[in-house]
């Protein structure tokens, strides 16, 4: 079972404005809500692909409420640890540019905390853990390593998908894998990522260092893959792109998906652009039939190694 972790959910509140007018009135010419956060878009995704998951978490008020209901609706097992606090709504603004805005997390108290280390604590060496995007600030500094040490003390798997600080303080952990973009990779090390090249010699310096697989995704720009085996580099395929929250939350579910079922790396690394693209292209996230679909038309090559 492939457990997703998300410690601050969302609904994603996403609005479509023809043009919009910052500091006048704008009227929305669609508003759609989605159960949203890093682990829960990748357990739908994984639904979708067909692979077993379970997702969990704090979840609490109305809002906590309408994600259960949705994940309910989509057939997506979960188990979240209610909190007293109100879930946050993130805003996905459409415009001729998206621009986000993402709500605080509700206050999450010790004994909460505590009650998910328990989940963690009983998962199995058939099983893996998720854990995806931002930390409440009301939990302690490593709370997202207590929770890998509770999970690792029974064999499961460790993939981690944050950034900055938090990512910098997960990565001695080595997790089985990671996939920060182009930005939050140079970030990291405090440079600038411009070409698949740059991401893949810096990636090499994470996976010597004890991180096991690790996609570097470049949004339109394609991605990278690089493990003990190599480097591989993909193209994105050309489309329509209309929405790409999630995009790359459906490459790491896809990526995960296909390692489960028994493909190489590199092959689950094609599999996983394709995911990403064909959320991109979709209103929503990606559905099985149109990952398939994109599968086809996404290129992935080895990488030349330096001196043949
Ligand atoms: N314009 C695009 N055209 C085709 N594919 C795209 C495009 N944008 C994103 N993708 C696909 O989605 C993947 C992930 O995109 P990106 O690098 O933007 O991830 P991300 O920053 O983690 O996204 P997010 O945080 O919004 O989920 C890319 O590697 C690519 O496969
Ligand atoms: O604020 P965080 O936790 O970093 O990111 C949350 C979020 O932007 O990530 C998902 C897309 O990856 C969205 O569903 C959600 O709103």
């Amino acid at each position: 079972m492939i457990y997703t972790c998300t410690l601050n959910p969302a609904v994603d509140y996403v609005v479509r404005v023809e043009e919009f007018n910052a500091g006048g009135l704008n009227r929305s010419e669609s508003a759609d809500m989605y159960a949203g956060g890093k682990g829960i878009n990748v357990s739908r995704v994984l639904k979708r692909l067909g692979s077993d998951t379970c997702a969990i978490g704090f979840a609490g008020g109305f809002t906590g409420e309408f994600i259960k209901n949705e994940l309910d609706r989509e057939g997506v097992f979960h188990r979240f640890t209610k909190v007293d606090g109100v879930t946050r709504i993130n805003v996905k603004l459409k415009s001729s540019t998206e621009t986000e805005i993402n709500g605080p997390a509700p206050a999450i108290s010790d004994e909460d905390a505590n009650r998910l280390v328990k989940v963690t604590s009983e998962l199995t060496e058939r099983d893996w853990l998720h854990i995806g995007g931002s930390v409440p600030s009301s939990l302690p500094g490593d709370f997202a390593g207590t929770l890998i040490d509770a999970a690792r003390s029974k064999g499961a798997r460790v993939v981690v998908d944050t950034s900055g600080a938090a990512l910098k303080a997960l990565l001695p952990y080595n997790p089985f894998f990671i996939k920060p973009n182009h930005h939050e990779l140079g970030e990291l090390f405090q440079t600038d990522i411009q070409t698949k090249e740059e991401a893949a010699a810096i990636a090499q310096q994470l996976i010597d260092d004890g991180t096991e697989n690790l996609i570097v995704s470049m949004g339109g720009a394609g991605a990278v893959f690089v493990s003990k085996e190599g480097a591989y580099f993909a193209e994105s395929p050309k489309g329509t792109v209309k929405n790409t929250v999630g995009a790359g939350d459906s490459m790491v579910a896809a990526f995960m998906a296909k390692i489960d079922a028994g493909l190489q790396p590199h092959e689950a690394f094609h599999w996983a652009v394709a995911a990403g693209s064909a959320t991109a292209f979709s209103d929503d996230l990606c559905t099985k039939e149109e990952v398939e679909e994109v599968y086809k038309r996404v290129s992935v090559r080895k990488a030349e190694q330096e001196g043949k």
